[in-house]
């Protein structure tokens, strides 16, 4: 895929009232615009993925996937809030000429939508054949469709909702509190709060996995009374992100989720849905427990070409990344 940058030197309205003195809107592209225009799929990608959506979701996207660049022309933005090339909060504040850090405003699912507009205004775009999202994906698609700015025909959305509950809030609450409870949090550093992201990675893979899976994957023999394969798989998994991304970023996508609320400053959630006219697919997860099917039916009930399906998976909410046979199997049949 191809990585370009965007750099919108204006200052950009946050639904909060704040400005960002100007934009860098980090995108992938792959493949080529038709005459026709319409065979762009837009893909919008979950909480700690980057633009490049051949490497985080290989066996739906690439060269020869479903998703191909011989038949279609895809583009990914990394989200704002985000390390992988978009204004985030290690990026320079023009106001102190240093880097946000904690100062970086709040970022909602809405204002991420707002962005995606911005670059396909940049790109000449007025409508999407296939606008896709999964998780904190799924929340920017349907804000995306919501703006009502482009058309788009097909609307996929996996593993998401409409209204971020108070369940899913509470896991977010409880991993920017680890984050905060890590003291170099506030010295405004880029590994700044990184042990508390690595213990709030841990408590994420609780809810975006499940107890079948752990106990398929991580079960140990009897003779074992300490040292668990499960314990060295969380910690494995809070360094593995640790690694590749940075709890400022993190603490300010995890708000971002929690703000998903498609009713706020609308006239109610259903009616929101019902003015949805695109053809539109909602997956759910059967194990899900982060974002429950419930969640996704309500989508699919009052938007008023849409259809629901679920897939039956051990995985939990991460099913909407691995589960790529059943994904292909659903999404060959709905395009
Ligand atoms: C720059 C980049 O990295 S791009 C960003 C990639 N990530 C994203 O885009 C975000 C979306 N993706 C994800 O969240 C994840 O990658 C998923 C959900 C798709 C898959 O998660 P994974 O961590 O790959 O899968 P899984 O839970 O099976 O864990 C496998 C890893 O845990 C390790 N592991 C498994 N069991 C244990 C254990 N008991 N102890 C220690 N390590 C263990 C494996 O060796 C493997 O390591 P590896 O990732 O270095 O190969
Ligand atoms: N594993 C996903 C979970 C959020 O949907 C991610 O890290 O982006």
């Amino acid at each position: 895929m191809n990585f370009q940058q965007y750099h919108y030197n204006r200052p950009f309205q946050l639904e909060n009232g704040q400005t960002l003195e100007n934009l860098t809107i980090a995108y992938h592209t792959a493949g080529t615009l038709n005459n026709k225009k319409d065979n762009i799929i837009w893909v919008c990608h979950a909480l700690t993925a980057n633009s490049d959506v051949f490497d985080w979701w290989a066996g739906l996207f690439g060269e020869n996937d479903l998703f191909n660049p011989k038949d279609h022309f895809i583009i990914c933005a990394n989200v704002i809030g985000s390390n992988y090339g978009t204004t985030n909060p290690l990026s320079i504040n023009p106001a102190t000429n240093t880097p946000y850090y904690r100062d970086f405003p709040t970022i909602t699912i809405k204002d991420m939508a707002n962005a995606h507009q911005l670059l396909a205004e940049h790109l000449g775009i007025t409508s999407i054949h296939l606008l896709i999202g999964g998780s904190l994906g799924g929340q920017q698609a349907l804000e995306f469709t919501l703006l009502d700015k482009l058309k788009v025909d097909n609307l996929v959305l996996l593993a998401t909702n409409a209204v971020h509950s108070p369940w899913g809030i509470a896991f977010n609450e409880s991993q920017r509190l680890a984050i905060e409870a890590d003291p170099t949090f506030n010295d405004m550093t880029e590994d700044g709060g990184k042990n508390g992201l690595i213990a709030a990675r841990t408590i994420a893979m609780l809810s975006y996995r499940t107890y079948s899976i752990y106990n398929e994957k991580q079960k140990d023999d009897h003779s074992v009374y300490t040292d668990f394969k499960a314990s060295s798989y969380q910690k494995y998994q809070g360094q593995k992100l640790a690694n590749r991304f940075n709890a400022h970023s993190y603490w300010t996508l995890s708000k971002a989720m929690d703000s998903q609320n498609i009713a706020r400053n609308r006239k109610s959630l259903e009616n929101s849905l019902a003015q949805i006219s695109s053809k539109t697919l909602v997956i759910g997860i059967s194990s899900d427990i982060l974002f429950p099917p419930t969640e996704q039916k309500i989508i699919a009930n009052h938007i008023p070409n849409a259809t629901y399906t679920e897939i039956e998976s051990l995985f939990g909410h991460d099913g909407f990344l691995v589960e790529l046979k059943e994904l292909n199997k659903i999404l060959n049949h709905f395009v």
